[in-house]
């Protein structure tokens, strides 16, 4: 099957669009990928949206307006693509993420995105709501990436942990008989990026040079790596407000630019090494993706803090910009052939469980 991944992530920057070959089981041909970026007024409503969302009803104005532009600019994202294809599948954006674990029917997760309108500006079939049917299983209706991680890493000497640093982390570990545990390891570029915004006007600190400049604050620090969401064992998912008040209340806001970005940084380091205790074997590496492997100071940072070597996922020949894209086309395949999309060690729902809405054009 011909695919079209789309995904719009935690960070807000942009849509990623990605072509790929597959049957939901195999990744086959990968083809031309992009990032179309949000102009700053969508960006800034998104971001709005994210703090309106608990109070949101549904037929909300102000939503169904960023609803009808962030679709909008997924359509331009497949024009500009230019690739035929037989499905897409559509992540759209969320703005809340409140699962309760274990828990069916209690919990909620909400992306946004008119996938009727896609399909019919497209003309192709769209996949999409890939979390909700986890979520209402009592599943932590994230992260989704890992079966497509697995399937890419098919050939990689075991254990291997793949870590992707959005808005907000996640970790794939694959061991060596093929086995996943996977699940979000704290906060990564989402604080990150507010506190260059409010601090220096930049939409994020750029190649991490703001937190090269500045000092690691012990004081703020020791509180937020006493938050329980580190020691708490997978799964677990994040929302990407979730620590906004730890970092407050840590006093996070009190530190200059260049220390603030500089603690923040490390605290992100932290999370990882916190989640590697969790893993059944030390990986052979860790492969980054995400646009946190940009930021110097961050892969220094871990560097520091996890044993093994901390390298970009470049480096086995992956593309880290189109990765989360790509894995949504493998998901649309999967929900269209009724294929697993999580797992007891992925989500911790009970059973692996499909899910996906199709809409046609
Ligand atoms: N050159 C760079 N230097 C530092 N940081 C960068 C650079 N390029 C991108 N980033 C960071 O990466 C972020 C975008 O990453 P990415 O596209 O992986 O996130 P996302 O897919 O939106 O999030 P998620 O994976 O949580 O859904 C930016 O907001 C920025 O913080
Ligand atoms: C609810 C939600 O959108 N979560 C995102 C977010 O961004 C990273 C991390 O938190 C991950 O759990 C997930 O995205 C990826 C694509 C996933 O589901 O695998």
């Amino acid at each position: 099957m011909r695919t079209i991944g789309l995904m719009s992530g935690t960070s807000l920057d942009g849509v990623d669009a990605a072509w790929m070959e597959t049957d939901g089981e195999a990744v086959g041909r990968l083809g031309p990928s992009l990032t179309l970026p949000y102009d700053s007024e969508l960006r800034r409503d998104l971001r709005k949206l994210l703090d309106l969302a608990t109070e949101l009803p549904p037929d909300d104005l102000f939503l169904l307006d960023c609803e009808r532009r962030l679709t909008e600019r997924h359509v331009e994202a497949v024009v500009k693509l230019g690739q035929p294809a037989d499905l897409i599948g559509f992540h759209g954006q969320t703005i809340l993420h409140r699962p309760v674990a274990g828990r069916p029917g209690q919990g909620r997760t909400w992306q946004i995105g008119d996938a009727a309108l896609l399909a019919r500006r497209t003309r192709m079939r769209v996949a999409h709501d890939f979390r909700s049917a986890d979520v209402a299983a009592g599943g932590q209706g994230a992260p989704l990436v890992p079966v497509f991680h697995a399937a890419l890493a098919a050939a990689l000497p075991k254990p291997v942990a793949v870590l992707n640093l959005g808005g907000v982390g996640n970790l794939t570990w694959i061991g060596t008989d093929g086995q996943l545990l996977a699940f979000d390891t704290g906060p990564a570029n989402g604080p990150l990026d507010d506190w260059a915004r409010r601090s220096t006007g930049a939409d994020y600190d750029i190649d991490g040079r703001l937190a090269l400049a500045g000092q690691v604050d012990g004081a703020v620090m020791a509180p937020l790596l006493r938050h329980p969401f580190l020691a708490q064992p997978p799964p677990k998912s994040l929302d990407r407000l979730d620590f906004d008040r730890a970092l407050r209340e840590a006093g996070a806001d009190a530190l200059s630019p260049a220390d603030g970005a500089a603690t923040l940084v490390a605290f992100c380091a932290c999370t990882v090494a916190a989640a590697a205790r969790h893993l059944p074997e030390p990986p052979k590496q860790w492969l980054v993706t995400g646009g946190g492997r940009r930021n110097a100071a961050l892969m220094r940072a871990l560097s520091g803090a996890l044993p093994e070597p901390v390298r970009p996922v470049e480096v086995v020949g992956w593309d880290g910009d189109a990765l989360e894209a790509q894995a949504f086309g493998l998901l649309a395949a999967r929900a269209m052939a009724g294929l697993p999309l999580t797992y007891p060690m992925t989500t911790g729902v009970a059973e692996p469980l499909t899910g996906g809405r199709i809409a046609m054009p």
